[in-house]
């Protein structure tokens, strides 16, 4: 009786031993980056084991502080510095000017991927070790969902407009007040949305509108980086004992999807080997079947390698998918619920919405109902497109722009000579960037027409990252589903302005930092109204709209408008758009 508490006794004290050193490296190692490299977060002078210690500390809750504090003391004077971080290690933040030598590096000397995989813990949360370094991703990604974009546009749309419908228009369960306003909670609401519109296109209908599968590839997609963050927080070697406990809740999830999904997928491969028409993998019949899988299986059938031969394996497909959903759900719902915060909370709220309304109306009404909503008419929505990449600008989702890990097992050197041991990474941080005010004028500000003419006097769209803009990071490892992402939020910010009225809001509620990612406001809610679509045609609402919102102004909220949104008492100045 007494040998198993003693033998608890021994696994507690070999586990609290390993956490302490693990916590004691995290906090104090130099982790063999040179001295001759200052710390950001450290006091003036101080760049001791303690300041240092606390620096680490500070990373996992006030980042932004210690990012902002390496940025003005040291990127600006064109030195790199160390970011601490107290999950995933320390970074080398190099100066704005060495960009260029950073994305010259080839991936067998700095990897990028090595760097992501890191950050999602991603041996773990990706159900398999090898999913996110394969190519396929890629491959399928721009070989067939990027190109097919205008196939699946109209169905999109279809997506769009019924979702909107059930979750905030009127089939929805939330009661308008007495004006029609509903406080809709937009982040957990966008989250249906972007569920829905996603898997219409990954595995279509019905199994896009099932309420269980968009439930468990939304809550699988939400929590990868929590997950992740606690996994961090372990001692590697205790890993393995306690993830299944930390994963047990994604997991839950992922056998929901793979429930759901392993009969079509069986059902596909029973279709390509036995069918009668055996070639329709190789020679694509793209009206049958334009779903993630018919993709997953085009590549799997006709590439050879070992990476796309697993991609025959049900199981597999199945694991792809999920974590493909995963890059594209949460991306997705931060990415349109800042930007509806940022419009709400602007003090040009309703001209903004109106300059849109009117835009979209403009592109659809000049052209034939089968091209409305393709790809070229998304071109043509400017303004959408500049107020999508303004709000990325100001709110992307993750601090760093391009960190590569060093996988040169001799190290490198910086082109200001430092020595930089492998296994280190190096990079710059976007938001930094983002926010300089030598880059973009008036840098904290939401100007959403502001990309309409950059620097160069052209418009700069949402998908064309550059040094100054890295919301898709940057370079030969830039978001491969950007174009898809674009596509689907203008499609979708298009549709809301044409349907609904947004609320002035007073103040955007706050994006919450943890260690580098930057999260949306989750809980907060944003008050909507459906507009009468029969009533008039598009412009003449977007119209009829604003007049109507200065007439309600006037009895709800006149005392809080102040002279610089008026030109004449009660009506709004259109500025900026
Ligand atoms: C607004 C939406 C999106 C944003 C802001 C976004 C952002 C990003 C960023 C910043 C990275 C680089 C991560 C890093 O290496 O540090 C990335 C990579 C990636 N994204 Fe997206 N993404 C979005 C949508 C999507 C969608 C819709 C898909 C798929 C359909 C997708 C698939 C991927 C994949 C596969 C990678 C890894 C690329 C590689 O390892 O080379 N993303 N994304």
């Amino acid at each position: 009786m007494s040998l198993p508490v003693q033998l608890w006794a021994l696994v507690t004290v070999i586990c609290i031993t390993i956490a302490v050193s693990y916590i004691f490296k995290r906090l104090f190692s130099r982790h063999g980056l040179p001295p001759s490299i200052p710390w950001a977060g450290c006091a003036e002078g101080k760049q001791g084991a303690f300041a240092r210690a606390k620096s680490t500390l500070l990373s996992f809750f006030r980042m932004k502080d210690v990012i902002n504090d390496g940025y003005q003391k040291y990127s600006k004077a064109g030195k790199a510095y160390i970011l601490p971080n107290i999950l995933t290690g320390p970074e080398v933040i190099i100066p704005h000017s060495q960009m260029p030598w950073l994305l010259n590096q080839p991936d067998h000397i700095m990897d990028q991927n090595a760097t992501n995989v890191q950050f999602l813990a991603g041996d773990r949360t990706m159900l398999h070790p090898r999913i996110l370094s394969d190519t396929v991703h890629k491959r399928v990604i721009n070989r067939e969902m990027t190109k097919w974009l205008d196939c699946y546009s109209a169905d999109i749309v279809d997506e769009i407009t019924t979702s909107l419908d059930d979750i905030w228009g009127s089939h929805a369960t939330i009661k308008p007040d007495l004006l029609g306003w509903k406080a809709v909670p937009l982040y957990q609401s966008l989250l249906q949305v972007i569920a829905r519109i996603s898997n219409r296109v990954l595995v279509g209908l019905p199994l896009c509108r099932d309420e269980g599968y968009t439930k468990s590839s939304s809550t699988f997609a939400r929590y990868v980086v929590i997950v992740a963050t606690f996994l961090h927080l372990l001692p590697p070697s205790l890993r393995p004992i306690f993830a299944p406990i930390i994963q047990a809740f994604d997991m839950y999830h992922y056998r929901g999807i793979r429930k759901a999904i392993i009969p079509v997928i069986q059902s596909r491969i029973i279709e390509y080997e036995f069918g009668t028409r055996p070639c329709e993998y190789k020679n694509p019949d793209y009206s049958r079947h334009n779903d993630y899988i018919q993709w997953a299986l085009h590549d799997a059938y006709t590439h050879f390698d070992e990476e796309s031969i697993r991609g025959r394996d049900p199981e597999f497909i199945a694991k792809r998918l999920t974590v493909l959903t995963f890059a594209a759900i949460q991306s997705s719902v931060i990415t349109i619920t800042n930007v509806l915060f940022d419009i709400a909370s602007s003090p040009n709220c309703i001209a903004i919405q109106s300059s849109l309304r009117t835009e979209v109306h403009g592109v659809v009404s000049s052209r034939p109902e089968s091209e409305q909503w393709q790809r070229l008419a998304l071109q043509s929505m400017t303004r959408i497109d500049s107020t999508l990449r303004e709000s990325m600008r100001l709110w992307g989702f993750l601090s760093r722009g391009v960190m590569k890990m060093v996988k040169k097992k001799e190290g490198i050197t910086l082109p200001s000579g430092e020595y930089i041991p492998y296994g280190m990474k190096v990079g710059v941080t976007s938001y930094s960037a983002q926010h300089d005010e030598d880059f973009w004028h008036d840098a904290m500000r939401f100007e959403p027409f502001r990309h309409l003419e950059g620097d160069d006097g052209k418009p700069h769209a949402m998908v064309s990252t550059s040094e100054t803009f890295m919301g898709f990071s940057h370079g030969r490892h830039a978001c491969p589903g950007r174009f898809f992402a674009s596509n689907q939020l203008k499609l979708l910010l298009a549709q809301i302005v044409l349907r609904f009225e947004i609320q002035l809001m007073e103040t955007r509620p706050e994006n919450k930092w943890l260690n580098n990612s930057i999260g949306p406001p989750i809980f907060d809610t944003l008050r909507v109204r459906q507009l009468n679509l029969d009533t008039a045609d598009n412009a003449s609402v977007g119209e009829a709209s604003n007049e109507l919102n200065i007439s309600r102004f006037n009895v709800l909220k006149l005392d809080k408008l102040t002279e610089q949104h008026m030109d004449v008492p009660g009506r709004l100045r259109f500025t900026n758009v």
